[in-house]
């Protein structure tokens, strides 16, 4: 995310050792799992500045987004430079100040890197389990190997395998990597939701991990069960809309189809090297 992000290599791979930033991720998200679904419990620390990876880390985080702010060539075409536009325009539309150009650099680098990562592992364990959706995948794959371009995958061909698909989001269902999303606050005169008003100015959150696994929309929502997607079964989906990963609204996740081309990428090349 370096490079996609701030144009900035991190070439943990090449000097073949962790770079501090991510090293500094692992261990924020190591706090913040010990926590499990506790999520205001991770409000408090954080207002508290409990955690001194995470002060170091946002350290860390303010540096890169100020050098890639003072970078000479602007035109890099990498994510901050549509917030730095922003920032720099007459009439700016979301990034107002430099606090927020901040945080949302700090968004790009957790977001982007161990949620992907989590994704993988867990996708990894469950193909473990369960090898028969292994060797289905393999015939997918093999197929869609090669299709437009000789010895390449393209993102359209990857994009048409329904199983992976269906791999790829019910391991984000019963695994999500974002137990919740962050807080939003409720409109001066309060909200009514299914029935229940919330006051104004109350800080809210949906813990997906909790609605993924709700028996309320899934049936047996602890199993593994990528077939009963490809179904489109009643009976097991009993509220589609009730998968939210990558959240929904106006602040979405702006990762989420890259999110799903690295997944399909992987689990791709995966298949056809090994
Ligand atoms: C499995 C992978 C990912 C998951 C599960 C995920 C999940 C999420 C969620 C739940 C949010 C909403 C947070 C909130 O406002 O409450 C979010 C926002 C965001 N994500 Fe991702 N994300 C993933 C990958 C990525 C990637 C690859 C990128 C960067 C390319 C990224 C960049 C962002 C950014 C910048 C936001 C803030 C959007 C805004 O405030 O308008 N994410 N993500």
């Amino acid at each position: 995310m370096g490079k996609v992000g701030f144009s900035h290599e991190f070439r943990s791979i090449e000097a073949g050792k962790e770079h501090k930033m991510l090293h500094l991720l692992e261990s924020m998200f190591g706090e913040i799992g010990q926590m499990g679904e506790l999520t205001w419990l991770l409000s408090i620390a954080q207002n508290l500045k409990l955690s001194k990876t995470a002060a170091e880390f946002d350290q860390l985080t303010m540096l890169m987004a100020d050098r890639r702010a003072a970078a000479e060539d602007n035109n890099k075409g990498d994510i901050l430079q549509h917030f730095l536009d922003d920032m720099r325009s007459e009439k700016p539309i979301a990034f107002t100040n430099k606090n927020i150009l901040y945080s949302d650099a700090a968004l790009v680098l957790t977001g982007a890197t161990d949620t992907i990562g989590a994704v993988l592992a867990h996708l990894f364990y469950q193909l473990a389990n369960h090898p028969h959706y292994q060797d289905l995948l393999h015939v997918q794959l093999q197929k869609a190997y090669g299709k437009t371009i000789p010895d390449e995958f393209t993102n359209q061909n990857l994009s048409k395998i329904p199983l992976l698909d269906a791999l790829i989001n019910e391991t984000m269902r019963v695994d999500n990597p974002i137990a919740s999303n962050d807080p939003r606050r409720t409109p001066p005169e309060g909200i009514t939701v299914d029935g229940v008003h919330i006051p104004g100015g109350v800080a809210v959150q949906v813990p997906a991990y909790a609605l993924h696994r709700s028996e309320q929309f899934y049936a047996e929502p602890a199993q593994f069960g990528p077939e009963r997607r490809l179904d489109d079964n009643k009976e097991y989906v009993k509220n589609a809309e009730a998968f939210i990963p990558f959240i929904v609204g106006p602040n979405n996740c702006v990762g989420k189809r890259m999110t799903m081309s690295v997944l399909q990428l992987v689990m791709g090349l995966f298949h056809v090297e090994f």
